[in-house]
């Protein structure tokens, strides 16, 4: 088996104070994927992602990147991985350039082996390239932060947040270039409070909630544990109310021929919820199904544990 890209064993952090932000958790990201990290506000996924960039101290458990323990290997841990924070921070005094240059000497890459301009053409910044930072706009800023993140090409790219405030257009771009680097065999971490956007993403999910992980599998099969299932059932007669089946979890009438019906997947089948309508008497023209989404397999899984 190859090493995974980050390894994370029993996890905790309690901040002075007494908030206990991470409880133990334990996860693997595989090489090469592109991992989304899920939870509500607050869950502890910052958290979680400071650890590793060794800005917050953890409090038990160990974490390795890319193979090396954060605490016996720090500076070979951080060359590992690059980290774009949720804060946009930086010194609005600097150019873009300038900003790629003070990190690479940060990280002590020689000048010959600097990436500078291709950094600015992948994030399209080439035009801004010697603006000051502070008039860039939201989205630009953000994308600044992804090419300071990349400069020491490191093999696990980490995004905390990163599309907050973006809007379409930009967020596109910034997905269309973590796509490319995701190519380009870079492992990539997400958090994201769109999970249509992870959903369309990320090759694996975990979740977490109140500083545990709820889950973390493929995204195919944490979207098959959403149970609840949708058909809109177009019948061959006006009807003017909804017949009641015990099969049914709840069934409305979206038009006068047209019925949207719930069911539950783990009780019974498309096929029993049809014959239970013929059974009223109805006879179907037309059936189309709705697949759950995250969002269904999300909200049933962070109702289901308590704080
Ligand atoms: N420096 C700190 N001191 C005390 N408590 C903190 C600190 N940073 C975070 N917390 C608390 O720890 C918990 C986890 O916060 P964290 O920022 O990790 O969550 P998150 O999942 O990233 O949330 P969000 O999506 O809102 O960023 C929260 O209750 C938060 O208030």
């Amino acid at each position: 088996m190859t090493e995974a890209a980050i390894s994370i064993r029993d996890l905790q952090k309690t901040y002075e104070g007494g908030k206990r932000a991470l409880d133990g958790v334990t996860l693997d990201v595989p090489r090469g994927e592109i991992f989304g990290l899920l939870g509500p506000n607050g869950a502890g996924k910052s958290t979680m992602i400071n650890i590793l960039a060794g800005l917050v101290m953890k409090s038990g458990g160990s974490a390795s990147i890319w193979g090396f323990d954060i605490d016996a290997h720090p500076r070979n841990a951080k060359r590992s991985i690059g980290i774009v924070p949720q804060e946009i921070l930086f010194d609005p005094f600097f150019t873009p350039r300038e900003a790629l240059e003070i990190q690479a000497g940060l990280y002590g890459i020689p000048k010959a082996d600097r990436r500078t301009e291709a950094l600015l053409k992948a994030v399209h910044l080439e035009d801004k390239a010697d603006a000051y930072a502070r008039t860039l706009s939201g989205g630009m800023k953000r994308r600044l932060l992804v090419a300071k993140a990349m400069v020491h090409s490191p093999p696990i790219l980490v995004l905390d947040e990163p599309t907050a405030g973006v809007d379409v257009e930009l967020r596109q771009q910034l997905w269309d270039y973590v796509r490319s680097l995701h190519a380009q065999g870079v492992t990539i971490v997400l958090t994201t409070h769109y999970l249509e956007e992870a959903q369309e993403l990320c090759d694996r999910i975990a979740i977490i909630n109140h500083g545990r992980l709820i889950a973390n599998q493929p995204t195919r099969d944490l979207l098959a544990l959403a149970q609840e299932k949708v058909v809109e059932v177009v019948v061959d007669r006006d009807i003017a109310t909804a017949p009641e089946n015990l099969c049914f979890d709840k069934i409305e009438l979206a038009g006068e021929r047209t019925l949207t019906i719930t069911y539950r997947k783990d009780r019974v089948n498309a096929g029993d919820v049809l014959a239970a309508l013929q059974r009223e008497g109805l006879g179907v023209v037309d059936v189309s199904t709705r697949e759950a989404d995250l969002e269904d397999v999300f909200l049933n899984l962070t109702r289901a544990t308590p704080a």
